[in-house]
């Protein structure tokens, strides 16, 4: 996020981190570099549009304690960072629940070609009261399902304009004839639906992608049913291995019922690792992270997260005692009852890889390793590295792991640079024709059989 603490609540007070620069370009376009130096394929930017003040039914302790709040636009660092790199992705969220999908694709557009085709959209609904209060005049946020039955229509709207409303070669920038666009090649979309209205044509000239890479972050039944429909890159988060493997089956079998090749839906999920050059090395780093942590920041997180207030409850309980509260899915992430029993929830909290988790620690072959055989378990893609200290976390990654998974050809090779698309599937830069997205070209840009 672009914020001061996104999980790892405390860490901004450990020396060694840099976050709080995170309103200055500068912070940005260095850990851009850093990134791209290290051989990460994407920067991934969570983001959420409103205060986290189910804590004590405000967002004091948020705001004292920098809990995700305050909070930028993460759009707006991204053409500094592309401006600084050349291969380097970004996969941006941004809510179908609080956006236009008229400004959102424009924005996109924008962004795509000003990265040259580097841009992803990490589509979330979202999960915040106070973003429906601030946002959209509503005291609590729309009905989960709704939510995503909102997030379809807003798609099939982006979809339209991205890839129906301009025909390829429709930008003449005719000098001599005195012709930029010709008007007969862009295209009113015509969209009349149960939420959007949009008749008219995108205001954007077709972009390298067209359509930025599709993100998506959500794993209930309905965001199963929308990942398949839509997602390119799924960001599925569960601790438990067996089902997390579960969901990613799931998602693409759905996918493939759709008419998707299975190799063009693909799964990261998060990760927080401590590495240092040996086991040692990597246990003492984490001893020295762990004395950051903010307890009380992270029940701020689990409150907003969960929707319950967990500010009366006694730390020094076991979370298993907690079973009937309604933070029941939340909770559930400890799925062993042996561990539940044991775990308090002040040990919850406190956990350097989340809530309940602890951080991957070890020297280069342990954490390779580990990936490794997590990746096999899961049915993984990829890991989306979570960072504790910022640029430290990244440095190590770099410096430690990046060089073991290159030797074990886990790293994938570096050719020219290209959209963020072609560099992940190899497919070229705009939507392969098996994505359902591809419906709503205009018949021009269809191929001629299904014309
Ligand atoms: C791994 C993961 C990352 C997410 N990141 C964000 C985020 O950055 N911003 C946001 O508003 N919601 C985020 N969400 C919330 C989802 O958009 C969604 O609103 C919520 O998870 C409920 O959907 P679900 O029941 O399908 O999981 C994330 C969810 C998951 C599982």
């Amino acid at each position: 996020m672009s914020t001061v603490s996104h999980g790892n609540t405390g860490l901004w007070r450990h020396p060694d981190d840099r976050t709080a620069g995170y309103t200055e370009l500068s912070y940005w376009v260095d850990l851009a570099r850093r990134l791209e130096a290290g051989g990460f394929d994407l920067l991934f930017i969570a983001d959420a549009v409103g205060q986290l003040d189910v804590y004590g039914g405000n967002a004091r302790e948020a705001l004292a304690r920098a809990v995700q709040t305050p909070v930028t636009d993460p759009l707006l660092v991204v053409s500094a960072m592309a401006a600084a790199t050349e291969r380097l992705g970004f996969g941006v969220t941004v809510s179908t629940t609080y956006e236009y999908p008229y400004l959102l694709a424009r924005k996109f557009s924008t962004l795509d070609h000003l990265t040259g085709g580097r841009i992803g959209w990490n589509i979330v609904t979202s999960l915040l009261d106070s973003a429906a209060r601030n946002i959209i005049a509503r005291e609590r946020q729309i009905g989960h399902d709704e939510r995503y039955a909102i997030a379809q229509e807003f798609l099939e709207v982006v979809y339209k304009l991205w890839e129906g409303s301009w025909e390829d070669g429709a930008v003449l920038r005719d000098r001599d004839g005195g012709v930029f666009t010709d008007p007969d090649r862009v295209h009113g979309i015509g969209h009349a639906g149960r939420y959007f209205s949009v008749p008219g044509a995108h205001l954007v000239e077709p972009s390298p992608q067209r359509t930025p890479l599709l993100l998506q972050a959500g794993t209930s039944a309905a965001g199963r049913a929308f990942a398949a429909r839509n997602a390119e890159l799924v960001f599925a988060a569960d601790p438990r291995p067996e089902a997390l493997r579960r969901n990613i089956d799931d998602i693409r079998r759905r996918a493939v019922e759709l008419g998707r090749r299975p190799e063009h839906i693909k799964f990261i999920t998060s990760v927080t690792v401590v590495v240092d050059e040996n086991d040692r090395a990597a246990e003492a780093k984490a001893r020295d992270l762990r004395r950051f942590r903010d307890t009380r920041g992270g029940l701020v997180l689990l409150s907003a997260l969960s929707g319950v207030d967990w500010s009366g409850h006694d730390l020094d309980r076991p979370i298993g005692e907690f079973d009937t509260d309604a933070s029941r899915s939340v909770l559930a992430s400890v799925a062993d009852p042996a561990v539940r029993a044991r775990l308090t929830l002040r040990d919850y909290v406190d956990g350097l890889g989340g809530f309940g988790g602890d951080a991957l620690v070890g020297g280069p072959s342990t954490v390779a390793g580990a990936l490794e055989d997590y990746a096999a378990r899961t049915g993984v893609d990829g890991f989306n590295f979570v960072y504790l200290v910022t640029p430290g976390s990244f440095d190590d990654l770099a410096e430690h792991l990046v060089p073991e998974l290159d030797r074990r050809g886990r790293v994938r090779e570096r050719g020219a640079p290209r959209s963020v698309r072609d560099a992940l599937f190899g497919t070229g830069p705009r939507l392969p024709d098996d994505h359902p997205g591809t419906a709503f070209r205009h018949r021009a840009l269809r191929p001629a059989a299904t014309r």
